[in-house]
């Protein structure tokens, strides 16, 4: 069944097999592979995680985008130190905007007059944006289109699961997350919508010593590891609070890290996809 809708720009083909109406990329896009990355609350990390992902894919040599879903909290534009950038758009679509190392990125902040200004929508409104930034924005060929999901499980990521084929979800957590199990709210959404999870990265699982290199366990023993395997999902790694990577991101320079922190869940990509 194909069914067009003009009336906010939206093109959906198709259902999948739980019935979500799907809608296409832009003709001149051409995706192989999307990925979202999911927290079950907000501030874990998750923005970070989808920009290391896409540095250490980007420097693999894919053809790699960023799609800032969080459109209330929009992170990724400031990491890559793009936040003065513009997009253009023509009658064929909107451009990307290109990072230094030519990742593609989108997002509301790459838009708005003013950064600071907040996006005062409800949830349909929200929504309608994050689909439109699939529909109408021009990627191009890309390997892997990272989603930068709205922290939670409400409206917005639900609408936004049901509308665009995700290949596959990367939960982020945080130690405190997994104890209180917020996490499995992430999981379960992401199974109710029957998109395959890739698995669970815990992020500001613990510190490291300046002086002898020590590892501390702020947060006490992990949890991580078990919580994974109860829900029978691939524990792809942990990443300790690194200032280093903090002062990165605020200064717009998270594509000179070369850490290894998420290497397990770029091998699992690569491995998969
Ligand atoms: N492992 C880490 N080490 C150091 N700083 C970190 C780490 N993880 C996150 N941060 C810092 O915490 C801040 C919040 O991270 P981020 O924006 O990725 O969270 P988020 O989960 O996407 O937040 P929201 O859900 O509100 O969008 C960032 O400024 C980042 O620099």
């Amino acid at each position: 069944m194909k069914e067009i809708s003009k009336g906010n720009q939206e093109i959906c083909a198709g259902t999948d097999s739980i019935g979500n109406l799907k809608c296409q990329t832009n003709e001149l896009s051409n995706i192989k592979k999307t990925v979202a990355v999911l927290s079950g609350k907000g501030g874990v990390g998750k923005s970070l995680v989808t920009s290391l992902l896409a540095v250490m894919m980007r420097r693999k040599g894919y053809d790699v985008g960023i799609l800032d879903a969080d459109i209330t909290g929009p992170s990724i534009p400031r990491m890559f130190g793009a936040d003065n950038y513009r997009v253009s758009s023509s009658e064929l679509g909107i451009y990307p905007a290109r990072t230094h190392n030519d990742i593609r990125i989108m997002s509301i902040n790459l838009l708005l007059e003013k950064k600071d200004m907040p996006v005062i929508w409800r949830g349909p409104l929200i929504a309608g944006a994050v689909k439109q930034f699939w529909t109408d924005v021009i990627w191009g060929d890309l390997d892997y289109l990272f989603f930068d999901m709205p922290p939670g499980t409400g409206d917005v990521p639900l609408t936004v699961f049901q509308s665009i084929p995700l290949d596959g979800i990367i939960i982020v957590s945080s130690p405190q997350d997994l104890v209180a199990l917020i996490v499995k709210k992430a999981y379960n959404m992401a199974k109710t919508m029957n998109i395959p999870i890739l698995g669970i990265i815990e992020n500001m699982s613990y510190a490291i010593c300046p002086e002898c290199g020590r590892h501390i366990n702020i947060f006490g023993e992990s949890k991580a590891e078990k919580v994974a395997e109860e829900m029978g999902i691939p524990f792809l790694g942990r990443l300790p609070v690194d200032p280093e990577l903090a002062a990165l991101c605020d200064q717009g320079m998270i594509e000179r890290f070369n850490k290894d922190y998420v290497d397990d869940c770029i091998d699992l990509l690569e491995r998969n996809f």
